[in-house]
């Protein structure tokens, strides 16, 4: 990776969008050898681990969001990126499975807003769930089908819903937070040494095998010493952490389902972009699928069974996409949104064809600069 970036900027390139279309590239498939594997160490000549503090999370705490005890977590930094916290799976075996459930039954239902609503009627997106899971249920047929609504789905906005278009949030486009997800974000910034952290707004982002997310920085937030928290589940990603400029090489690493990561301090604006959606290590795919060991709803935590009609949905679906969920406090101590919100405009499209990119910049030409959601792939110039 190194020697590929030297040789980008010795030829003048970005290297930042050279090595995003590297780990694009599908013919032929890039060499992820330089990726580096938090999980078992593979090119990890950067990684430092990172003690966290146990007693900053109670061990009840945590089992009730589906946590191990903080003294179990594997936490790691890179060096070079002060504030960047990557934590390998925290989550006790089995538990991963209700937070899927959110992701695909929960959290797309109304009044949460996603991209099927840029285009369709609010009473067609009403259920997109129901009206995907009989499909998604019966065996493949082998004759091709129209995607179900699930599988069109590509992103859903909660708390302080994201205006694409105007990268802002605003005070009157809001819907409160889900309260599971707020218990869950408030634990895990604790332990990471950010106690009081207020989840206010999230987008998760639904990927397809072929999907991708383009370079770009997350700065709408009014208050930027709040960490960025990202949870993956699902099929792997190569994800790329630049830095504060958006042509500086990235490192490359892998998220796999599970994984948690902090964007923090000086790593807290920093590029970066999903050039890559990769097949689950057979271990991980096994932890995630594992439904028996889920532990017994504890008393008064927020995991509920998942029932196993509803596990056979999110286990098909989950087999070739990836759900990560971006959580975000906007809002700092006595900060509130300007008097005047920038004037709306409305999305016309399910935001497929964009990334955080300008048009020059993802392979997209001839499309409009829009500010970033996941796209599925469309040629790329190699
Ligand atoms: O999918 C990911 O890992 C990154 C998501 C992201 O950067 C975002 O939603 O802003
Ligand atoms: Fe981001």
């Amino acid at each position: 990776m190194a020697k590929m970036a030297a040789s980008v900027v010795e030829s003048g390139e970005d290297a930042f969008r050279k090595i995003f279309k590297f780990y694009k590239r599908r013919d032929p498939p890039p060499d992820l050898k330089n990726v580096t594997d938090f999980c078992s160490g593979a090119a990890g000549e950067k990684i430092v681990s990172v003690e966290l503090n146990p007693a900053a999370l109670r061990d009840e705490d945590a089992a009730m969001v589906g946590l191990k005890p903080v003294r179990d977590w594997r936490a790691f930094g890179l060096q070079g990126y002060p504030g960047f916290i990557f934590i390998s799976n925290p989550f006790l075996r089995g538990s991963q499975a209700y937070w899927v459930r959110q992701c695909l039954k929960t959290y797309p239902q109304k009044p949460n807003v996603c991209n099927l609503d840029m285009h369709m009627s609010p009473s067609d997106t009403q259920d997109i769930w129901g009206r995907s899971a009989q499909v998604l249920r019966s065996p493949p047929s082998g004759k091709s089908q129209a995607k179900t609504l699930l599988e069109r789905l590509r992103w859903v906005t909660l708390g302080f819903h994201y205006n694409w278009d105007t990268k802002t949030y605003s005070a009157n486009h809001f819907t409160p937070f889900p309260a599971d997800l707020q218990a869950l974000s408030f634990r895990i910034t604790a332990a990471c040494g950010f106690p009081g952290f207020s989840s206010e707004a999230a987008i998760l982002n639904y990927y397809r095998s072929d999907s991708s997310l383009g370079i770009h920085v997350d700065e709408s937030e009014l208050d930027h010493s709040w960490p960025l928290l990202s949870l993956s589940f699902g099929q792997s990603a190569v994800f790329l952490l630049g830095g504060p400029h958006k042509h500086d090489a990235p490192t490359a690493m892998f998220m796999h389902s599970g994984d948690v990561m902090l964007m923090s301090g000086q790593s807290r604006l920093l590029y970066h972009a999903v050039p890559r959606i990769v097949p689950a290590p057979r271990e991980r795919a096994a932890d995630l699928e594992d439904l028996s060991s889920a532990s017994s709803p504890q008393e008064g935590g927020v995991l509920e069974p998942v029932a196993e009609e509803d596990w056979a949905v999110c286990s098909r679906y989950i087999q070739s996409s990836r759900v990560n969920v971006t959580v975000r406090q906007v809002l700092g101590p006595g900060l509130s949104f300007p008097e005047t919100p920038p004037t709306s405009v409305q999305r016309s499209d399910e935001g497929r064809t964009v990334g955080y990119l300008d048009e020059s910049e993802d392979g997209n030409r001839g499309k409009r600069k829009r500010s970033c959601s996941v796209s599925d792939s469309e040629p790329t110039e190699t």
